[in-house]
């Protein structure tokens, strides 16, 4: 790619713990822009995007687990989102999301879908994001996007911005996991998606583990988008993030993976999501995301 549109997804609905919207700033401040014009890439940073209704501290994310939380902030933010992605698709950019949560994955596979007709999806997260307001333990929408983008769950948010569902289960790898709910494992034998736990990347390496993705995706689809959760890696390596889970990959094999991924060439767009400032240590989780950011547009790991 040639020309990279930096879409700032400034949300914090999908989740309750405040400060995941300032992650795209965090991200500028940790120097992502100029890590990624030194590899001879034109970046146009397109600024943020925020949901018109504004964040009620004392309001955000009320209601219990049965309840779809700060619905009508999702479903504003990701309506804008979607526009601004499905327009820098249609100029000839290569969009990157940054977060921001996960719920933002909801818009940008909405913008993304119309322009492929059998997009792929790499979900590199040590969760699945594949609950519905039954199955979800908590009522938080980032734990929904890919379900929903598969046309499960409420109708506005499957139908949002484009009719009808985005993406098929059967393009889609799972990468990292290792905090998947029981709906989520229901939903993923009943629909045979491929998936890679941690002990499945602990017994094959990164490296196979990427390879055989790449392989499961790319004769069958004509696009494929990368979506990356911080929380995949370990919580050592990536602490400021909302819902860590230990025992995850490592810095050195996200690296690596991404240098797979950049020498595929197949990969169309990319979220990088659920950076969060205030529960992080000196920024350092946005240091980490930039640097893999960078291996994944090309920078060489010395
Ligand atoms: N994008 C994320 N970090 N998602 C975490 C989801 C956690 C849990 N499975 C839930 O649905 O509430
Ligand atoms: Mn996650
Ligand atoms: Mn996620």
């Amino acid at each position: 790619m040639n020309r990279v549109d930096i879409i700032g997804a400034a949300t914090t609905f999908g989740q309750p713990r405040l400060g995941v919207d300032l992650g795209p700033d965090a991200l500028r401040y940790a120097n992502l822009i100029n890590e990624i014009e030194k590899l001879n890439i034109e970046v146009n940073d397109k600024g943020n995007i925020y949901s018109d209704i504004k964040v009620n501290v004392a309001e955000h994310s009320q209601g219990d687990a049965n309840t779809l939380k700060n619905y009508d902030q999702v479903m504003d933010f990701n309506e804008k989102l979607a526009k601004s992605v499905d327009e820098s698709i249609q100029q000839g950019s290569f969009p990157l999301i940054i977060g921001g949560d996960h719920s933002l994955a909801i818009g940008s596979l909405a913008g993304i879908s119309s322009h492929y007709e059998n997009l792929g999806v790499i979900w590199y997260d040590a969760h699945g994001d594949l609950n519905n307001s039954d199955t979800s333990p908590s009522g938080n929408i980032h734990g929904m996007p890919l379900a929903i983008s598969c046309g499960v769950g409420d109708e506005k948010l499957v139908n949002l911005y484009k009719d009808g569902p985005k993406v098929k289960p059967e393009n889609i790898v799972l990468i990292g996991m290792r905090d998947l709910d029981e709906g989520e494992k229901e939903y993923i034998s009943e629909n045979d998606i491929l998936t890679f736990t941690m002990t499945d990347i602990k017994e094959k390496g990164i490296s196979a583990v990427m390879r055989e993705s790449l392989e499961h995706l790319q004769d069958k689809t004509d696009g494929i988008h990368l979506s990356l959760d911080v929380d995949a890696l370990d919580p050592m390596e990536t602490p400021g993030t909302g819902t860590p889970v230990d025992g995850g990959l490592s810095l050195s094999e996200t690296l690596s993976a991404m240098t797979q991924l950049h020498d595929s060439n197949k990969i169309t767009s990319m979220d990088l999501v659920e950076v969060n400032p205030l529960l992080d240590d000196k920024n350092k989780t946005a240091q980490k995301a930039v640097s893999i950011a960078s291996a994944f547009f090309g920078k060489k790991q010395k």
